[in-house]
């Protein structure tokens, strides 16, 4: 039996969006869903989102990676569901949703979505890294030859070794542009490979930044290969709270399969 599918990208960090709220698509057939997302023979995708009916909220979001598991918040992800609901009619310009870390709120206004981030009171600090958990688990580093080094190779090293090995992390590649401005690149676990944008990743960047004293803005701007992303909060007592992701959300098309 045909599906509709859709696809969104968010500054190239791309997802099959599925409309779930009649609970069609099986949601076990992990096979299924690492190829729809198969850059040759599916769709191709980072991840799939399912958006479903949700009791009391505007709606619920199901995230998996491109390997075909249900994983953790994806925030270019989040913003991507958000742009999809308001072309489906099931919100306007505002929306607040589950996801798998939690209550989400959200705006959107043309091609640029705002998503409020957890909350975040963790952050570790080690000689040459960051760790913390944006809604995903995210791996910090500088890196100087950020242009031209090998981020499968390093990325898959960091993400598969001590001490994250099978569960994994996200490895987000930095370097200074100015105390506003940083470049980075982004492996990600699930799709094992650089993904032209991770939207918990340029969050976690930005707030390890600050909390090593890197900048003291609130306000961030992050150049990521696939465009420019905003990440803004408040900080008190050493909790980054009030996070947003700021950054364009685009439908790509809709087709049947
Ligand atoms: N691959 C990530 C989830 C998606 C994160 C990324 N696409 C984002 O925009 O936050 C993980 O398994 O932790």
């Amino acid at each position: 039996m045909q599906q509709t599918f859709y696809k969104y990208q968010g500054t190239g960090n791309d997802f099959v969006m599925v409309d779930n709220r009649q609970q069609a698509f099986n949601k076990r057939d992990t096979k299924n869903i690492a190829f729809l997302c198969d850059r040759r023979f599916g769709i191709g995708a980072d991840g799939l989102i399912l958006l479903e009916n949700h009791d009391t909220l505007d709606f619920k979001m199901v995230y998996y990676n491109a390997d075909g598991n249900e994983s953790t918040m994806c925030g270019n992800g989040g913003r991507c569901l958000v742009a999809f609901a308001k072309h489906l009619g099931v919100i306007e310009d505002k929306a607040v949703f589950e996801a798998i870390d939690g209550l989400h709120h959200a705006e959107i206004e043309g091609d640029i979505v705002k998503l409020q981030m957890l909350d975040v009171d963790v952050v570790e600090k080690f000689d040459n890294h960051v760790f913390l958990n944006t809604g995903s688990p995210h791996h910090v580093q500088f890196e100087d030859a950020i242009e031209y080094f090998d981020i499968k190779e390093k990325g898959s090293k960091i993400r598969n070794g001590e001490p994250y090995f099978t569960e994994g992390t996200n490895v987000n590649f930095v370097k200074k542009v100015n105390d506003e401005v940083f470049r980075v690149r982004t492996y990600e676990r699930g799709v094992e490979d650089e993904t032209l944008s991770c939207g918990t990743g340029v969050t976690a960047v930005a707030i390890a930044m600050h909390a090593i004293n890197e900048t003291t803005e609130t306000l961030i701007k992050l150049n990521v290969q696939g465009g420019k992303l905003k990440v803004s909060f408040d900080v008190d007592n050493g909790v980054y709270k009030n996070v947003w992701l700021i950054g364009p959300a685009k439908f790509v098309f809709k087709g049947e399969i």
